[in-house]
């Protein structure tokens, strides 16, 4: 039976006290309501290690938002796999489109950090997603297979089986306009249908696809309604707890 997960990435928001505050606030929220999902929050690396001590005695599990594709050295600026495992993280986000966009991540990238983070036993949370242009042209279920062949194929079952994905089209992230759920599914159920086809409907079945774009608490519920929607990675709507304790209760 495959996760049902909620999963905040608070990109680059918030400060010390700001994030002390949120996840205070989350873990509060979920001790007097113990959720029917996993939930998971990312925020700036910075505070990895403040944020599992705050959650240690929580359900919630965190994150980071990148990983460096190397093991150590002469990266400056970098986070390390063994370093975010080092403070108790449970894993990270990879590939993210702000990432891709800015950061000239690619899926030959993305597929060394996502095996870097599955050698050091963290959780990867594998983002994919079409741009406008591309879903205007038509484009957008290659441009999915694409990403998810080149950065996951080169996994064992075992190892896929271990990986989170969080299908995000990029005119939805922080738009407001977010896929309908008809849109999403779609490209959900292809996504798992590729699994399948290349690793089998058992392995398929087992991963959680999130998806990503403008969820909040009036449309979460009809999202994560989907038969191939396992959850939310929430941007905007994390980074205040009212939202984002709503959307966890959309499960
Ligand atoms: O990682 C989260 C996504 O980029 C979604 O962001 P958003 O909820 O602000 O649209």
């Amino acid at each position: 039976m495959r996760k049902k997960i909620v999963a905040g990435n608070w990109k680059m928001n918030k400060d010390f006290s700001g994030a002390e505050s949120l996840i205070n606030e989350i873990t509060e929220y979920l001790k007097n309501k113990p959720s029917n999902c996993e939930v998971y929050i990312a925020p700036p690396s910075l505070f990895t290690a403040m944020a599992v001590d705050l959650a240690k005695d929580s359900s919630v599990k965190v994150f980071t938002q990148d990983i460096s594709a190397h093991e150590s050295g002469a990266f400056t600026g970098e986070i390390s796999a063994d370093m975010v495992k080092s403070v108790g993280a449970e894993g990270a986000i990879i590939g993210h489109s702000e990432r891709r966009q800015y950061h000239g991540e690619t899926d030959e990238n993305c597929s060394r950090k996502v095996k870097m983070a599955l050698d050091k036993g963290l959780t990867p949370i594998y983002c994919n997603g079409e741009t406008l242009e591309q879903r205007k042209a038509g484009q957008h279920l290659e441009v999915v297979k694409k990403q998810t062949e080149e950065a996951l194929f080169n996994l064992s079952a075992d190892e896929i089986k271990k990986v989170v994905i969080a299908y995000e089209p990029v005119w939805a992230i922080g738009t407001g306009e977010t896929a309908t759920p008809e849109q999403a599914q779609e490209i959900h159920s292809h996504i798992r249908n590729l699994i399948a086809e290349k690793y089998g409907s058992e392995v398929a079945d087992e991963i959680s696809i999130l998806y990503g774009g403008s969820v909040k608490p009036d449309n979460a519920k009809e999202i994560f309604s989907q038969p191939d929607i396992d959850g939310g990675l929430i941007g905007g709507a994390a980074l205040k707890s009212e939202d984002f304790s709503k959307i966890i209760e959309a499960f």
